[in-house]
């Protein structure tokens, strides 16, 4: 093969993970260039991201490559092998804060168009609107989703449990939805069938008959399954009020969404909650600021600050009503603050695992009401809640290992829907119609409800269904998360109980609410159950359940079979810990746990071994045994100063590596290489360890943090002469 196209990619990503490449990458890439393996970075940040729109206003030492979309384009082949990390899906004020930054460093990119007015501004936010929210993953992901803890990770935790909050039966704690007029209630699906395959636009009609088309050019496959729904912007409002008004002394008010991977729908959700937690407030200054709510508190402070009356007066709307969960209170960083710091995947089962407890503006901590406004998904997180009320604390020392098989090929479902979401601005209908002029979806809206639309492609489904039934039969119990009476889940239910009775088998088919409690129930009982869900459940549920037992979900194996064959590597189901570069720039420790890229990486020379690569058979095998060594000798990261680090886990990781590759018998060249490796990392332990913890407990200067300095970053994350050497 020839060394220029590469076996293996890694991506070039945001914030934690970012830095613990630097450390970890040069060492996999020495490892692999010695067993002829030829790894190579492409760049999926969110400031290469950035840079990449706007190649044609760069000097040449600036320009980028858009290696998202060649990345796009290679998933779909059968030779991808690409080892994906966590990156930032940015808000608004994520994304202005990039820009911000790359301009200070000289790259001559327009600002973010707030309010768009001439043909030029315009497009500027068109090409910013597109790499918003989730833009990576739903690329890459051409495949469907399978994670779940390696066995000697679960082995691990059970021995050395992590803390976890205590439940009584009088906590406070709560889930609070819709009562109705939501996304569950007003869902219509139906089936695209192969007279009905082709064309299709969605129009909006206002009360007096006029047309608008909200989106053309819509093509759908014969077995499609196709959504339309709709939340009542009235409703959620009222809702949204009668939860502020009825959240009792003492408990916190907070909203879960998720803003980044719902990017349309879920900010305009979060704005409502921001004007009427602030409707005083507003209502008083709301003309004289220009102020957008979906943009959040965060946004409103910087743009009032040194107004000594709008200050006071925003104080003291805050203090007229519940007080809020936080996401800092340090730093006075509440829930409204800004729509991606309170991820529902990452936030509720935060919550969950402290023991239904959040912190306060006064920095103690509470119980908390939590709003999830829609009643899809809602109920999972509402049964898990009063669960633990009722049967206490999780035992993590003795629960089974709950894994996930998730429909997500192809855009699949609601985080597909961003480019057919719509705020409806004025009263009528929305509806879908095929180019034959059959309208097969159809709702009556009000000016402010939000609409959308989303897809499940036949191909994807059957392959999700084989995918389900074979981790069934791999581990045992295991569900079909969906629910007869909710539109979409019901056509899914038609192409599960045929291919369930095709295959003989008899997976049990659940309501979210009952497969939450069968799951929790069996899983106490130490049984191992998989979870075949949607996508946005596989989301919710791969952190949700390895939170519970493994502490993070950042320790998950999460493997992508792409449906043209090649592989697409994830490391765990966590973000980019935001909170762990604040730490590494206050003082120089970083506690990322690269667990998950260890998995992530073992996986991938196995899918290369596939290839007739008996080389990289012999690397992932050693990645895997190096792993559980470090496992249990303990070399984790540990939270703070003094602990292991990311760099010294990484040291530890290329010992046992080497080791294990030294003590096999398959190939010689590769047991000599390695064996005077091994010798020399075993020999310079005090040294190198040594030199990775001198700056440890100093600040950190990282030159940038969206767009860092390359060497700086360098600089910190391999501090070590002696291991640089070796691994040289
Ligand atoms: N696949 C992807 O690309 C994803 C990207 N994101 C992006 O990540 C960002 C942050 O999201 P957020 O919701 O805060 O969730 P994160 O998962 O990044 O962080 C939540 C917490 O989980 C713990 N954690 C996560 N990963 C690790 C790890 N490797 N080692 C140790 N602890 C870990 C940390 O806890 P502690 O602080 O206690 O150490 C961290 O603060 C957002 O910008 C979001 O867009 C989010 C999800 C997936
Ligand atoms: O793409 C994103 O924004 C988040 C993805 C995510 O949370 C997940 O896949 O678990
Ligand atoms: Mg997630």
């Amino acid at each position: 093969m020839s060394t220029t196209t590469p076996d293996i990619i890694y991506t070039i990503v945001d914030e934690a993970p970012e830095l613990a490449r630097n450390s970890l990458l040069p060492i996999i890439s020495a490892f692999a260039g010695a067993a002829g393996i030829n790894v190579q970075t492409r760049d999926i940040s969110l400031a290469g991201r950035i840079l990449s729109l706007f190649s044609n206003l760069l000097s040449d030492e600036q320009r980028v490559t858009d290696d998202l979309a060649a990345l796009g384009e290679l998933v779909k082949t059968p030779d991808a092998n690409v080892i994906k990390l966590p990156n930032i899906s940015a808000s608004v004020p994520q994304l202005q804060e990039a820009i911000t930054e790359l301009q200070s460093q000289g790259f001559p990119i327009p600002d973010y168009p707030r309010d768009p007015k001439t043909d030029t501004e315009k497009s500027v936010r068109a090409k910013y609107d597109g790499i918003k929210g989730s833009a990576v993953n739903p690329v890459l992901r051409e495949g469907n989703s399978d994670r779940r803890s390696a066995k000697a990770v679960k082995a691990y935790a059970k021995l050395n449990p992590h803390r976890m909050g205590d439940w009584t039966k009088d906590n406070k704690t709560t889930v609070a939805s819709m009562p109705g007029h939501d996304f569950f209630a007003n869902e219509k699906s139906v089936t695209i069938t192969a007279a009905q395959a082709g064309g299709a636009k969605i129009i909006h009609t206002d009360k007096d008959g006029k047309t608008t088309v909200l989106k053309d050019g819509l093509s759908y496959e014969d077995g499609t399954i196709v959504d339309g729904t709709f939340m009542s912007a009235k409703a959620l409002r009222t809702y949204i009020k009668d939860e502020v008004a009825s959240t009792p002394p003492g408990v916190l008010f907070s909203v879960h969404l998720k803003a980044t991977m719902m990017k349309v729908s879920d900010p305009i959700i979060f704005g409502h909650f921001v004007s009427v937690y602030l409707e005083d407030f507003l209502g008083k200054h709301g003309s004289a600021i220009d102020f957008n709510p979906n943009s959040g508190i965060g946004t409103l402070e910087k743009l009032i600050a040194g107004n000594a009356e709008m200050e006071a007066d925003l104080k003291a709307a805050l203090a007229s009503k519940p007080p809020l969960y936080m996401v800092n209170s340090d730093k006075g960083i509440t829930n409204l603050h800004v729509s991606s710091d309170v991820i529902i995947d990452a936030s509720m089962p935060a919550v969950i695992k402290a023991g239904g407890i959040g912190w306060g503006p006064d920095g103690e901590p509470a119980n908390t009401k939590c709003c999830i406004p829609d009643n899809c998904y809602a109920p999972v997180y509402d049964e898990t809640v009063e669960f633990f009320k009722t049967n206490g604390k999780l035992d993590v020392t003795t629960c089974g290992a709950v894994s996930n098989v998730g429909l997500m090929a192809q855009k699949a479902e609601e985080y597909g829907s961003h480019p057919t979401t719509f705020t409806a601005n004025a009263d009528g209908t929305i509806s879908i119609v095929l180019d034959n002029g059959e309208t097969i979806i159809s709702h009556d809206v009000e000016a402010g409800d939000i609409w959308r639309s989303c897809t499940a492609k036949k191909a994807p489904i059957l392959d999700w269904i084989k995918l389900g039934i074979e981790r069934a039969d791999a581990t045992g119990l295991a569900a079909f998360w969906l629910d007869e009476n909710r539109a979409h889940d019901a056509e899914l239910i038609k192409y599960i109980k045929p291919a369930l009775a095709d295959a003989g088998k008899d997976i049990p088919i659940m309501a979210p609410r009952a497969a939450t409690r069968f799951t929790l129930e069996e899983m106490t009982k130490g049984h191992d159950v998989v979870t075949i869900t949607g996508n946005v459940l596989r989301d919710y549920l791969t952190d949700l359940f390895p939170i519970l037992e493994l502490g993070t979900s950042a320790k998950m194996l999460s493997i992508v079979k792409l449906m043209n064959g090649g592989g697409l590597f994830e490391t765990g189901a966590g973000g980019s810990a935001p909170k762990h570069v604040e730490q590494l720039q206050e003082e120089n420790h970083l506690r990322w746990d690269s667990l998950g890229e260890f998995c992530a990486l073992g996986e991938s020379f196995n899918f290369l071994a596939t290839k007739d690569r008996p080389k990289a058979a012999i690397l992932g095998d050693a990645v895997e045994r190096a792993t559980q060594i470090l496992l249990v000798e303990g070399h984790s990261p540990g939270r703070k100063v003094g602990d292991n680090d990311n760099r010294s886990s990484h040291y530890w990781f290329a010992r046992y590596w080497a080791e294990a590759i030294a003590s096999q018998y398959k190939d010689a060249d590769l047991k000599a290489h390695f064996s005077k490796i091994a010798t020399e990392l075993a020999e310079n332990e005090d040294t190198i360890l040594a030199e990775l913890k001198a700056d440890e407990g100093k600040p950190a200067d990282m030159g940038g943090y969206y767009h860092a300095d390359a060497d700086k970053v360098t600089a910190i994350m391999r501090p070590s002469k002696t291991l640089n050497a070796i691994i040289g």
